[in-house]
């Protein structure tokens, strides 16, 4: 926790990444189960480093797994799922993916288009949501859809709202005041490139949410 905001760090691809987001303040780490990833982690890999690793809630990061897949991470010993989705998924996929590790286990990225917004039949499958609050403007991505992170935050209070998509050091604090997010994601924002994160930039990120 840093000033009152939760922090999850995504795409830690080694333990010497998750020790730089365990040393800022991140509360949970984001391993990608995705091959098509730049940050995929093998499970082999993972494997190998999960004993090592600081005492940080793991997150699943998966786009539209199998049930087998997404029953795999659970068991192996990630805390949570965060299911990455087209909007266009059909409802009895989202369902049967709730049911397969519990709505408190599962957190769904869904892939939404600026004027929708999360619909309602999917608040009771899922613990958390990510909103990308950049996808308003995807041209020029300089300002965010504050209004639309802090209305599903203030109707819906009993899920857990994560903003999250190109966060960085730049714009964490802004991002945090407008939206009122008091959970935020980050990944590629505080990298050096695809996979490999920064010491400084975490450090710089972790800055922007003690200073806003
Ligand atoms: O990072 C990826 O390659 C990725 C691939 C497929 C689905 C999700 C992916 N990333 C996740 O998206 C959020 C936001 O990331 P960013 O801060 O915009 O880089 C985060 O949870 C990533 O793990």
């Amino acid at each position: 926790m840093i000033n009152g905001i939760q922090v999850k760090v995504c795409g830690i691809t080694s333990l010497i990444d998750a020790e730089a987001a365990d040393r800022v303040g991140a509360d949970f780490l984001g391993f990608d189960l995705n091959p098509k990833s730049p940050r995929h982690v093998p499970l082999e890999v993972y494997h190998n480093i999960v004993t090592h690793l600081p005492y940080r809630k793991k997150i699943a990061v998966m786009t539209e797994p199998r049930k087998e897949e997404l029953r795999h991470a659970l068991a192996i010993g990630f805390s949570l799922a965060q299911i990455h989705f087209n909007h266009t998924t059909p409802l009895e996929q989202i369902e049967k993916w709730s049911r397969t590790v519990g709505a408190r286990h599962l957190w769904l990225a869904p892939e939404l288009p600026p004027e929708m917004d999360v619909p309602g039949e999917w608040l009771s499958l899922a613990d958390g949501f990510l909103l990308d609050p950049f996808c308003a403007d995807e041209n020029t991505r300089d300002s965010g859809d504050w209004r639309k992170f802090a209305r599903h935050r203030e109707t819906h209070p009993d899920n857990l709202w994560i903003l999250s998509g190109d966060l960085t050091p730049d714009n964490a604090g802004e991002a945090v005041n407008k939206s009122g997010a008091r959970f935020v994601d980050v990944s590629s924002g505080v990298e050096i490139s695809p996979g490999v994160k920064n010491t400084a930039k975490l450090e710089a990120f972790a800055r922007a949410l003690r200073q806003r």
